[in-house]
């Protein structure tokens, strides 16, 4: 497949992508041939800033009428927002964890967690597994272009942009994506240099995940077992995302807008920051804590806790200094699209006073629904919405 060429004086690679402002002439710019080209070189944003590329291409480009402040503008001096809470999961005290898990999902749906048993070792290891596997180069024969695809039923895939073709915004983003459960992918299908790293990874959180769902039971005044009893924990996939240096991050978006479409993510993210929630009519940053993991609750526990917990918006901003890598561990039946398991709230925690406020879901049509907007503001939820 050739790229299409499109006249730029700015960038001269084989993808000569456009770089013009919405001045131009509309008829200059065809959107689809230009994210078909990128698509093609298999090798992601990464292989574009290796290029060489010193212009943020029109793709990529957040349109004017969705430009918010993208720093902390939005919020009035001198009211600095509360930071997000930090639970240390290992101080002994299991009432007062409970209690703090429950205020933390209840007013942030983020929280941080530490003393969680999962070793550094596995955590470092994971992280340097998937910078490896972004920076190595694409091309033909290599791991990226054996692995690049959009395709629902492959477990491990490498893409730019799960969302390429149906978001409005291109994100500065390269994603590894693998689904470790219900069904283990074959350890010949991940890249050689990752793949201990990641299956050891993917184990260590999967038990901090059984310990969350429990504590989250609990929170919500439950037994213990009770969200694992209804397989919010079984499902696994791991996002191992690298978000390459920016040339002009003012211009782009790292990742857009969105709430996880999941039961709970266990986030795991590099000392470059950028991630930010919205909290209260503004960005909140989520400031990196050396050995901590970042957990946030999803749609679907939003749903069947009938807004006890809630699921809340975030997005991360694109930066020049260097590379960002984070890894997001979803948990939910929601990964497979064949899952006949039905989610309404839960009974138990309905009253007269606390009436369902959504209608029941197939797990495996939510994400489609979710699949089908792609990253934007937090409207899949709202479709539930009774
Ligand atoms: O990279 C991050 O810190 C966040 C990624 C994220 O929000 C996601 O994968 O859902
Ligand atoms: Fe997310």
């Amino acid at each position: 497949l050739t790229p299409p060429t499109i006249h730029d004086h700015h960038v001269h690679t084989p993808l000569t992508m456009s770089t013009a402002s919405s001045e131009s002439s509309p008829a200059a710019y065809d959107r689809t041939a230009e994210l078909h080209a990128l698509d093609t070189t298999y090798a992601g944003v990464r292989g574009l800033v290796a290029s060489g590329v010193t212009h943020v291409p029109r793709i990529f480009r957040v349109p004017d009428q969705h430009h918010e402040p993208r720093q902390d503008g939005t919020v009035p001096a001198g009211q600095e927002p509360a930071a997000i809470p930090i639970i240390d999961l290992g101080c002994g005290d299991h009432t007062a964890v409970v209690a703090a898990v429950r205020r933390a999902a209840a007013q942030w749906g983020f929280f941080k967690v530490t003393g969680h048993g999962v070793p550094e070792d596995t955590m470092a290891m994971a992280m340097d597994a998937v910078r490896a596997f972004h920076e190595a180069d694409g091309g033909e024969g290599s791991d990226k272009a054996r692995l690049y695809s959009r395709e629902p039923a492959r477990a491990v895939k490498y893409h730019c942009n799960f969302d390429l073709y149906q978001s409005p915004v291109a994100n500065w983003r390269d994603t590894l994506y693998l689904r470790m459960a219900p069904t283990p992918p074959d350890a010949g299908d991940l890249p050689d240099n990752c793949r201990n790293a990641l299956f050891d990874y993917a184990h260590q959180v999967k038990s901090l995940g059984n310990t969350l769902f429990e504590l989250l039971s609990e929170a919500l005044g439950l037994k213990p077992s009770h969200l694992a009893d209804i397989e919010c924990n079984q499902g696994q996939v791991l996002l191992c995302h690298y978000y390459p240096p920016c040339p002009q991050p003012e211009l782009a978006i790292g990742t857009s807008r969105h709430s996880d479409g999941g039961f709970l993510t266990i986030l795991l993210q590099d000392e470059i920051g950028g991630l930010q929630i919205f909290s209260e009519d503004q960005w909140v940053d989520v400031a990196p804590t050396p050995g901590a993991f970042i957990v946030n609750i999803g749609d679907l526990l939003q749903l069947i806790s009938n807004d006890g917990f809630r699921s809340v918006e975030h997005r991360v901003l694109a930066k020049n200094v260097a590379p960002r890598v984070s890894i997001a561990n979803f948990f939910g039946t929601h990964i497979d699209p064949t899952s006949t398991r039905i989610y309404s709230p839960i009974k138990e925690l309905l009253s007269d006073e606390n009436l369902p406020l959504y209608r029941e879901t197939l797990a495996g049509d939510y994400i489609k629904h979710y699949y089908s907007i792609g990253l934007d503001a937090k409207t899949a939820l709202s479709h539930y919405r009774l």
